[in-house]
């Protein structure tokens, strides 16, 4: 797919392959939280479309709670500074946590997150991330349900932007930008 400003979209994962694997996750997190009731935390923006998927095959007793986090703005490369825009707004103390992600890429988000959330007495934090791409990883992370495992690139849709742009395709594509594009 060709676009604006020379820049090329690549196919990297199918509306199918992806319908297939959050029906995985969701028998892997059933099976592992038996009669549980979690809180399915998700991360917006990005995570958008992941989560509504899971939530959905998941079919199990949660509560459901988001928060914001940003630290990318504008363009591909971290600021490396995290910004929680929106809290928590269900007790977490106690109660098992799963952080619902679409990606984890330099690991900053995660990380800081996870130490954030500690801090408020959850029995126990999970991570499901839809993409675990290494390539950038900072700092360690551990992933307890990755959806797919993509080596290098950068990547859109499924809810993953580019400048909030292309949030919303069904698949996930790798950005390929022309020398100039690239901020
Ligand atoms: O591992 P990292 O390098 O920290 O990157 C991962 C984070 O970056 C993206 O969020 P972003 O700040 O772009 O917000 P968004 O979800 O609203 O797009 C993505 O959704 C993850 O939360
Ligand atoms: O590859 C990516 N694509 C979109 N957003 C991101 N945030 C971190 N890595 C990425
Ligand atoms: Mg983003």
């Amino acid at each position: 797919m060709t676009l604006s400003n020379n820049i090329t979209l690549h196919p990297v994962i199918s509306p199918e392959q992806i319908r297939a694997r959050v029906g995985q996750l969701a028998d892997s997190l059933k099976a592992d939280l038996g009669d549980e009731r979690p809180v399915l935390l998700g991360v917006l923006k990005g995570c958008f479309m992941f989560f509504t998927d899971l939530a959905r095959q998941l079919d199990l007793d949660a509560d459901i709670d988001f928060v914001r986090l940003a630290s990318y703005g504008a363009g591909i490369e971290s600021s490396g500074r995290v910004h929680m825009v929106k809290s928590p707004e269900v007790e977490l103390k106690g109660r098992t946590v799963i952080i619902v992600e679409d990606i984890v890429d330099t690991g900053l988000t995660m990380r800081w997150l996870i130490d954030h959330l500690a801090q408020l007495g959850p029995k126990r934090i999970k991570v499901c991330a839809f993409i675990d791409k290494p390539e950038r990883r900072q700092t360690p992370v551990e992933i307890d349900y990755v959806g797919f495992h993509v080596p290098e690139g950068f990547l859109v849709g499924y809810g993953l932007d580019y400048n909030e742009k292309y949030r919303n395709l069904a698949g996930v594509f790798e950005v390929r930008f022309e020398p100039s594009d690239r901020k």
